[in-house]
């Protein structure tokens, strides 16, 4: 893939997601989280940038989203999507789904959705979902132990970029390695011309050593895994509380998971748990033990009488003698009972094994002395013996692991994708059952005698109501019809509900309503109602805005709210009227919204359709709506209806006050005067 032919990716950019591992799939995946991995590109700019590579293969030119309130539709729905999502993976996933004009886009993620919808947002998958993120690769691992030694410079080259986790020495000659092996506890030659050299310390000669960097460095895998264990836990419980067909052996993944500590070494190992607690304790375990021996001695001191003669003790005092010797004289017994037990305490102070113990047992010298201290050559010799023993485990433990692992890495990888993208998916879900949607059907490409759009009980998902308090509502146009209404009636949250239904659609997404048929739209432009009366600069600006408009228009959905106060009204009626003809000659379909439904009508050079939202009626006092706009009928206006309401109530007022026979003429309330008012509005 060119990915500069991307649109929206420069030079600059193109280079940056050239260095991903893998950008051709996370692009045609939309894995955002990856391609904002890229050096320097944010989150937002990924999501961007995997539109752009969608538009790309589905030769999208762009747009949909015409005007800002369009935009802020879209947003206002995505984000409803992304409050439904677990991760932030998932919400950053979404973002890469736009409206779109095309068809092969479109049926993409609807094919997606459809699958989405028959997934249970069951409670306990959600859960597991919170412990899931995409991987990550682990830091630098530095093995100290272990080093690659060659006499050649350009294999040390080879060396140092294959293998980074080790330290590559260069040596001249098998003298060189004898020398590291001192300092390393395994030294991996990589020269053929070594074998057979035999040297002190593990010396190992492996001229493929490269090939299988896992094999040398078992830590590299393991570190991987051990920087995503938690992650890989929780998509293996994903998997199992949705009952996902998982990309890999559960129960072995898992097993290897157990064997792993976090910080990459292994786990559940009695052996190696022995040798690392040896050498950890063997310090205090050596002090321990002097004490036991020690006490021991003391003990026996004080409860022996020690009878000696005048000239054995002269010839001991004039020898220069002092207290070691009378030990070995007169409490030799007691001396080596002191002794054996510390170095019993010793031995299974650290639960050394034979030859182990061997070695300790020396640290206790038979020559008596008091008090008696530990040889400490042959603790060292002991730490090194146990270091290594351990190092040997370590290594060997690390081996098998790793070859278990290694081979579950890409099942690994895909486990924990599945996982995220079930989260996607899962949100869909949710969103549709929660907004009771169904999946729209579009009509064939061309708009002649087609309906624009038919939406049967359709519920604006932006309004801010309980979903059980919004009316549903049938509203259907083809071509451009004007939408009047009462005050409050619920022309704006028509429009919206139009506007976030067409833009759900276009993204391949069900819709909040009973059913919706509706054409391909090439761009959406919504325009919310202005405040106020625009000053000149602004509404020329305007104008010139829908001069543009009605030009193109064809295959456009424009949604306008009250342009009325771009100026006066009756210059207001004219313009509207001239950009209605307009969009009608070009076959566009078009919601104008506006208290001025009559004039216009008046004005303009075309049977232009009105359409009503209307109160029905006065039920309580209180104006009852009905928010489905009626076709082809003006509304009501609200003052009639007050003024029927307060017709109303001066009768009841009236009849009250006269017991009964209503007289007019007398007090505020006065119904003779609001039926002659009632009667200028038939
Ligand atoms: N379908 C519906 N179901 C329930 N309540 C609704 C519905 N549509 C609108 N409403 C309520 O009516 C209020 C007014 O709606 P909206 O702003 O859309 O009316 P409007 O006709 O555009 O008003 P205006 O005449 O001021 O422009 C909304 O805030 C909402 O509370």
């Amino acid at each position: 893939m060119d990915l500069e032919s991307i649109p929206g990716v420069g030079e600059k950019t193109a280079r940056a997601l050239a260095e991903l591992d893998d950008p051709e799939r996370a692009l045609r995946t939309g894995d955002v989280e990856a391609i904002a991995a890229a050096p320097g590109i944010s989150q937002g700019r990924a999501a961007r940038i995997a539109r752009g590579a969608i538009r790309l293969e589905h030769d999208d030119p762009g747009g949909f989203l015409a005007t800002d309130r369009a935009r802020e539709v879209y947003r206002a729905v995505l984000e409803l999507l992304e409050e439904r999502t677990v991760t932030d993976y998932a919400a950053r996933r979404l973002e890469t789904l736009y409206p779109s004009p095309r068809r092969s886009r479109i049926e993409e993620v609807q094919a997606f959705a459809a699958d989405a919808l028959e997934r249970e947002p069951d409670p306990a998958v959600l859960e597991a979902l919170e412990g899931v993120e995409p991987l990550r690769e682990p830091g630098d691992v530095q093995v100290r132990e272990r080093c690659l030694a060659t006499t050649d410079a350009e294999r040390y080259s080879e060396a140092r970029e294959a293998i980074p986790e080790l330290s590559v020495e260069v040596v001249e000659d098998a003298q060189g390695l004898a020398e590291l092996a001192r300092g390393y506890s395994t030294v991996i030659a990589l020269d053929e011309s070594f074998a057979g050299v035999t040297l002190e310390g593990d010396v190992q000669v492996r001229p493929d050593a490269l090939d299988n960097p896992a094999d040398v460095v078992p830590e590299r895998p393991l570190a991987f895994f051990a920087r995503n264990r938690g992650r890989l836990q929780a998509a293996i419980e994903v998997h199992r509380a949705a009952d996902l067909e998982p990309p890999c052996d559960l129960a072995a993944l898992e097993d290897g998971l157990s064997r792993l500590e976090e910080d990459g070494t292994v786990a559940g190992d009695d052996e190696l748990d022995r040798l690392t607690t040896a050498v950890d304790d063997l310090d205090a375990a050596a002090g321990a033990a002097e004490s036991v021996a020690n006490d021991h001695l003391r003990q026996a001191i004080r409860e022996q009488d020690v009878t000696i003669e005048g000239s054995d003790l002269l010839s001991l005092v004039e020898r220069g003698a002092g207290v070691d010797s009378l030990l070995s004289r007169e409490l030799a017994d007691e001396y080596a009972a002191a002794v054996d037990a510390s170095r019993d305490h010793l031995v299974d102070a650290l639960d050394l094994d034979q030859g182990e113990a061997e070695i300790a047992r020396r640290a206790f010298s038979d020559e008596p002395t008091f008090p008696v201290e530990r040889d400490e050559d042959v603790i060292s010799r002991l730490r090194e013996e146990l270091t290594a023993a351990k190092e040997r485990r370590a290594g060997r433990l690390k081996r098998e692991l790793a070859a278990d692992l290694a081979d579950q890495r890409e099942g690994a990888r895909q486990l924990v994708r599945d996982a995220l993208e079930l989260d996607v998916e899962l949100a869909i879900a949710r969103f549709a059952r929660e907004y009771d949607c169904v999946m729209p059907e579009f009509g064939t490409d061309d708009a002649a005698g087609e309906v624009g759009f038919a939406i049967e009980g359709g519920r604006s998902p932006l309004l801010d109501e309980p979903l059980e308090a919004i009316d549903p509502v049938d509203y259907d146009v083809s071509g451009v019809a004007l939408l009047s209404g009462v005050n409050s009636g619920g022309k704006t949250s028509t429009l919206d509900l139009v506007a976030s239904v067409v833009i759900l659609a276009h993204m391949g997404l069900p819709v909040p309503a009973e059913r919706v048929r509706l054409r391909r739209f090439d761009d959406l432009h919504y325009h919310a109602k202005t405040q106020g009366t625009l000053d000149a600069g602004a509404f020329e600006s305007t104008v010139r805005e829908f001069a543009d408009l009605a030009q193109g228009g064809e295959g456009s959905l424009v949604l306008v709210d009250e342009l009325e106060s771009i100026t006066e009204p009756g210059a207001s009626a004219k313009i509207i009227a001239g950009i209605l003809e307009a969009l009608s000659e070009n076959g566009a379909t078009a919601v104008f919204v506006s208290h001025l439904a009559d004039e216009i009508r008046e004005m303009a050079a075309f049977a232009v359709t009105v359409d009503g939202i209307e109160a029905v009626g006065l039920v309580d006092g209180e104006l009852e709506v009905n928010r489905s706009p009626v076709k082809d009928h003006l509304a009501r206006s609200t003052p009639e209806l007050i003024v029927e309401k307060l017709a109303d109530e001066a009768r009841d007022e009236a009849v009250a006050a006269n017991g009964g026979a209503p007289s007019g003429g007398e007090g505020d309330s006065d119904p003779i005067f609001y039926d002659r008012l009632l009667e200028k509005f038939e």
